[in-house]
């Protein structure tokens, strides 16, 4: 780990342009895993959280703890590993760099606590283990993903957030908590009407504690959700991973607890995918990214594409 840590210390970190990390149909498959960690070094050099928190990831701060987020997702899990991690906390930065828009209504605390829980929110995750209750023991999870995020950060000394005052430092572990706990989906199905609501107003101005946390939620979801929302071949490769794993929970239930498993995690029912898959795009993700890409570029333009790749897939699954 010591000479992981020298290299990327070590590393000219590539350019933003070089890494695509500022597209929004990113695909991390196929990157070697140090250029992950570079370019989560990258997402944290653009959006300026080194000099405004003054992480001195030379010194090996944001870099040993970089890796040691790395390090703490299991990669014999085919969804839910440290690939999932970078290309959640990617999406974010996607959205939060497209216009000013989002960076005019968050403060860089708020930033850093997004970067943060994007990158944790899926901390030590077993793959869904073998609990027939999913939202139980998604419920379960997430705390523990929190509880484990907070220790780690607290865990390396918080070296890189030595540089916070105690003020900030409660604000941002409170609003990191919060974040990792919205990408529940039932938090997030629980929500989304309230947002959905506010958001047809005309103006909102975002200045109440209350919306900054119910905007920031929802951006939580759509980042961690953003997989549906890209060009077909790379929604297809992760909604294949995620399937892997529902069934390896379905055959988990079925041998050792003699259960039969709910419908998304049968491999019986692996010829309804598409059909499952459709459900979840119209039910699930559809109304958010409909809302969350209208506040991340203007004119619209990647919602229109987004819907266009959305109802290509449609059409490709009947
Ligand atoms: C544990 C939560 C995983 C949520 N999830 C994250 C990212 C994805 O891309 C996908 C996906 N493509 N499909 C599903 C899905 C499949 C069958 C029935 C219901 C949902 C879920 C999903
Ligand atoms: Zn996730």
């Amino acid at each position: 780990a010591e000479q992981e840590i020298q290299a990327l210390q070590e590393a000219d970190i590539p350019s933003s342009d070089s890494l695509n990390i500022l597209d929004f149909y990113f695909s991390d498959f196929g990157l070697p895993e140090d250029v992950t960690a570079q370019a989560t070094v990258r997402m944290f050099l653009e959006l300026n959280l080194m000099q405004e928190f003054n992480i001195d990831y030379k010194v090996s701060d944001l870099c040993q703890w970089v890796l040691t987020v790395k390090r703490g997702y299991r990669n014999n899990v085919p969804y839910h590993n440290w690939n999932h991690a970078l290309s959640t906390a990617q999406s974010m930065f996607a959205m939060l760099m497209a216009t000013d828009q989002l960076r005019d209504i968050f403060s860089n605390l708020e930033i850093l606590a997004l970067m943060i829980a994007t990158l944790n929110h899926d901390l030590d995750h077993r793959g869904v283990t073998a609990c027939f209750h999913l939202c139980l023991v998604v419920h379960i999870y997430l705390h523990l993903h929190s509880f484990y995020c907070v220790l780690l950060i607290l865990s390396q000394g918080s070296q890189i957030l030595s540089g916070l005052s105690s003020e900030n430092h409660r604000t941002l572990l409170h609003m990191v908590k919060r974040a990792i706990l919205a990408t529940d989906l039932a938090v997030y199905m629980e929500r989304r009407t309230e947002f959905f609501a506010l958001t047809k107003k005309s103006r909102v101005n975002w200045k109440t504690d209350k919306q900054r946390d119910l905007l920031r939620s929802m951006l939580m979801t759509a980042s961690d959700l953003s997989a549906i929302s890209k060009p077909w071949p790379e929604q297809k490769r992760i909604a294949n991973l995620v399937a892997m794993e529902f069934f390896a929970q379905g055959d988990k239930e079925k041998e050792e607890f003699k259960i039969k498993p709910i419908d998304i995690m049968n491999r019986e029912n692996s010829t309804r995918l598409p059909y499952m898959q459709v459900e979840y795009i119209d039910e699930i993700c559809y109304p958010l990214y409909k809302v969350c890409y209208c506040y991340c570029i203007c004119g619209c333009v990647f919602r229109d594409t987004a819907m266009i790749s959305l109802l290509f897939q449609r059409l490709s699954f009947k």
